[in-house]
Formats: C-alpha cells, structure tokens, sequence
C-alpha cells in the first residue's frame, strides 16, 4: 500500500528520449559540496560525492568491465554505504553507474573457476546482502544494463528511477546458473511470477517501459537526468525527519515478510513509537503553527 502511494507520489509524464548510451560516468556533471564522512574516502571501484545536502552519491565505477560486480566492488560498497548509514549528516543516498551500465552482472571472470565447496564454505555472495540492512533510504538511478546480479542490486536499493535506455534481466540461465542475490525472490515480489518465471527462465531483457509498466521501478525519467531526478528524490527525503524515515523504510520492508495482520500491527507500533520523538512534536506543531517543520532528527 504504502510502497504504491509511493510509486504513485513519484510518477510524472517526463518526455521520454532514446539516446546512444556510452561508458561516462553518470555523476560527473553534478556539483560537489562539503562532503560528509563516505564522500571524504577514496576507493578503486566507485565513487563517492556529496551532490546535495544530506545526499550521499554513490557511482560504481568499473567502466571497461561495464560495472561487473566483483568482491572487491562490492565490499567498497558496503563500506561506503555503513558510513552514510552512520553519519548524521546524510538522510539518503543514491546508487548509480554509467550511461552505459547500472551493473552488467556479477563479475562472471571472477566467478567462472569458483568451485563449489569453496563457495559453501565462505558463505560466496553472503557479504552482498549487507546491502539490505542500510536503514537509510537508497535511490537506484539506472542507465543501460542492469542485468543479473546488477538487476538484483537494483532490486535491494528502495527507490529505482530509471533512463530511458536502461535495460532489466536476469540472464544467469544463459550461464548455467540461476540469479543468487533474489532474483528468484524480489523479482518475483516485485513483477509477480509470470513475468519472474519469463525473465529468469528465458533471460529475456525488459526495457526501462517495460519495467516501469510491471512495477519493477518507479518510474522512468527523461535521457540525461536520472542522477539529477534520483538525487532530487534524496535530497526531498533528506530534509525529513530521519527517524520516521527509518521507521517508514521498516514498516514498508516488513510487509515482505509478515502477513497483513501482522505487518499492519507492526505498522501501528512503529506509529505510536513515534509519538516519542521531538520530531512528531515539531511536524504538528508546524502543521498548527502554518509554519515549515524544523526536523532535529531526535
Ligand atoms: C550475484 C548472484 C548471481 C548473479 C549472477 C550474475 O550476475 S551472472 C552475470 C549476468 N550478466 C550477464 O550475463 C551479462 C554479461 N554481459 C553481456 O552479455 C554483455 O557484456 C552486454 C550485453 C551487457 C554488453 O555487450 P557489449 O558488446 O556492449 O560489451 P562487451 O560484452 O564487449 O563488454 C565490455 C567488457 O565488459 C565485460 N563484461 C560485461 N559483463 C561482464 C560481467 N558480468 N562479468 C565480467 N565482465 C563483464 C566484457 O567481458 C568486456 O570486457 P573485455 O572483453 O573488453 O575485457
């Protein structure tokens, strides 16, 4: 329910324009501010800036390999975003890659020799989960490929804008595998199991239309601006009180998991829990006082 209204509060009629897509960095145009914390860090495999107060960008940045999504990327990523989870400063984040390709997949050269006692035994892909304990809110800009592993990270972020020319699928099948991140599992949520079972069993690609259509994303914005419209929706979150948001982004996760009773009692508890903080006292205040809400986060 929730996480419809949301779908419905983001969509727009943005002029739709195919372009040709490149390797470019999608973030390199946006203005850099004082950065927090993440943004102050160096790393070989993304990028990391502050585009707007209380934003974290975050730009995978493994070109020539179309992004694949290898060990060493990946636990910069986890790195990167625990500090944006950690730091005051930040409200959301954003999740991008190039014009070219969100992700092309899990690095298939790194993985392609792996045995399978090897990958019982250290738990393989177990650390790309961690991505889905961040209590901010994470915004997925895609362009061009977001295929296998990168439709799965996709997937584990809350928000996904997309460009016209991003690409969705779940090729594994191609491979002799099958998706490991939730393919199988938040595709099927997301788009229901027809179209899972097509996707993951033909490895058919679906256009930024098509996914947009089956619910896959949010919504599809104009050629050119999806780090500039995902940066938006941050920053518009980022001036919220960031404790309702954690508690929203928990009550909109959980009805993955419990049942309607239940979730809807979960909703009521994080409601009322609420009524703790500063926050609430501020929100109402303003709202009676015809003033703009001052959020301290406490
Ligand atoms: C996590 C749980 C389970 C998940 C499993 C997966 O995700 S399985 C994966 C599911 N994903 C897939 O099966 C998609 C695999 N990728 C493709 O099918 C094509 O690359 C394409 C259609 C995306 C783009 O075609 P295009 O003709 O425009 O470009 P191009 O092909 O020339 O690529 C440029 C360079 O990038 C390289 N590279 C690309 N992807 C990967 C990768 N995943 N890995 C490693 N490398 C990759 C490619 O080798 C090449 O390097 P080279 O040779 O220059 O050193």
């Amino acid at each position: 329910m929730l996480a419809s209204t949301v779908r419905t509060a983001l969509r727009t009629s943005a002029p739709r324009v195919a372009a040709l897509p490149s390797t470019r960095n999608l973030s390199t145009s946006l203005p850099r501010l004082s950065s927090p914390a993440a943004a102050a860090k160096e790393y070989q495999n993304i990028l990391v800036s502050s585009p707007a107060k209380g934003v974290t960008l975050i730009t995978l940045n493994r070109p020539k390999a179309l992004n694949a999504l290898n060990s060493a990327l990946f636990h910069e990523l986890n790195e990167a975003t625990e500090i944006a989870d950690n730091d005051p400063e930040v409200g959301a984040i954003v999740l991008t890659g190039s014009e070219k390709a969100f992700a092309a997949g899990a690095d298939i050269k790194e993985m392609k020799d792996k045995q399978y006692a090897d990958a019982y035994k250290t738990n393989f892909l177990g650390h790309w989960t961690k991505l889905t304990t961040v209590r901010k809110p994470i915004v997925a800009a895609v362009s061009g490929f977001a295929l296998g592993g990168g439709c799965e990270l996709a997937m584990m972020c809350d928000i996904i804008l997309a460009s016209p020319t991003a690409n969705f699928g779940q090729p594994e099948i191609n491979l002799g595998v099958i998706p490991g991140a939730g393919g199988t599992q938040r595709l099927t949520k997301a788009v229901g199991k027809s179209t899972a079972m097509e996707m993951v069993l033909t490895g058919r690609n679906f256009s930024a239309d098509d996914a947009e259509r089956r619910g896959l994303i949010s919504r599809v914005v104009r050629e050119g601006s999806v780090v500039d419209e995902a940066v938006k929706v941050a920053s518009t979150i980022a001036k919220k009180g960031q404790i309702a948001v954690q508690a929203a982004k928990e009550g909109v996760n959980a009805s993955f998991e419990l049942s309607l009773q239940e979730g809807t009692r979960f909703e009521r508890r994080l409601f009322q829990s609420l009524f703790a903080t500063k926050d609430q006292k501020e929100g109402m205040a303003a709202f009676a006082e015809k003033r703009k809400a001052n959020f301290t986060h406490e």
